[in-house]
């Protein structure tokens, strides 16, 4: 079992950082020098950031900029893509992410995720979020667990009544809630959602967007989003990516700004955030 993380500063506050200041001041996460290579095509060039903590961060672009392969480096989720390699430097709490002695299963539990289409596991409402606790042999009454874990993502009222039905029943939004609470049921410090409205009707994503803000007292939030005005109203900060073309006519995502998200969508600096913003590009 790694150590990494056990240093984890007590901090509470959340809330903007100083205008027009790119890196966080209390990170969670430094990026530095980032590119990541699927076999021989660099997909992302060079990114850097800083991921704040207890803020949620979003990650906004067009298709194919390298949002989500940045996302999934976050919880090393991109070693299990075969070919998938990442350069440069990840800092978790100051301590290299990519280290020799870093456990990724341990990185993963840490560090959930929450997938774009809700993938509940094909069993009762209580297994799907009992079923993590249990594989860390995580000790104490598993009822209270789920209830816990239910009641953090704000889905305890709706199933407790019926935790021994199948998830699959569910639906789509409280599917996603149940993602959430089983991301949530082994206690990590940092969530990653990748999309995870998309799939979603507008009643259900203003569910998922109040948990959200909810969430973030007590955790640190990425979500990659194509919804700008969800970005715009949920998080802290934004980084806005693009993808170059090079001669051979080669697309390599990158990091074009990164702000305080109300200056991104008030006075981005660069040309290329504001054409996006406004829908001129993308
Ligand atoms: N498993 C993979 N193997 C090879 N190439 C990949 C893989 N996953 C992503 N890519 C490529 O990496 C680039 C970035 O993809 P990525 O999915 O990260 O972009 P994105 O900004 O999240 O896109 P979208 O908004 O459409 O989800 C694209 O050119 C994509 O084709």
């Amino acid at each position: 079992m790694t150590d990494i993380g056990t240093s984890i500063p007590s901090v509470t506050v959340r809330g903007p950082q100083a205008p027009g200041n790119t890196a966080a001041l209390d990170p969670v996460f430094t990026v530095s020098d980032l590119s990541v290579f699927y076999g021989e095509y660099e997909a992302v060039r060079q990114v850097d950031l800083s991921i704040g903590n207890r803020e949620i961060t979003a990650m906004i672009g067009p298709s194919g900029c390298g949002k989500s392969t940045v996302l999934r480096c976050f919880n090393r989720m991109n070693d299990l893509i075969p070919g998938a390699r990442a350069a440069g430097k990840i800092l978790y709490h100051g301590e290299d992410l990519y280290g020799d002695h870093v456990d990724p299963i341990e990185v993963r539990r840490r560090i959930g995720m929450v997938f774009q289409k809700p993938n509940p596991f094909p069993k009762s409402i209580y297994d799907n979020i009992a079923y993590g606790p249990r594989v860390n042999g995580t000790k104490g009454k598993m009822d209270e667990v789920v209830e816990e874990a239910l009641t953090q993502a704000a889905l305890w009222d709706e199933v407790k009544d019926k935790l021994k039905q199948n998830a699959l029943s569910l639906s789509g939004g409280q599917q996603q809630r149940l993602c959430i609470a089983r991301a949530i049921a082994v206690k990590p410090e940092v969530i990653l959602m990748d999309e995870p409205c998309s799939a979603l009707d507008p009643i259900a994503t203003t569910k998922i967007e109040d948990l959200m803000q909810q969430l973030a007292r007590d955790y640190t939030i990425v979500i990659v989003t194509h919804n700008m005005q969800q970005a715009a109203r949920v998080s802290n900060r934004t980084a806005f990516f693009t993808a170059d073309v090079d001669d051979k006519g080669e697309r390599h995502g990158r990091l074009v700004e990164f702000d305080e998200t109300s200056r991104i969508f008030t006075n981005p600096t660069d040309q290329r955030t504001e054409d996006y913003i406004t829908g001129r590009f993308g």
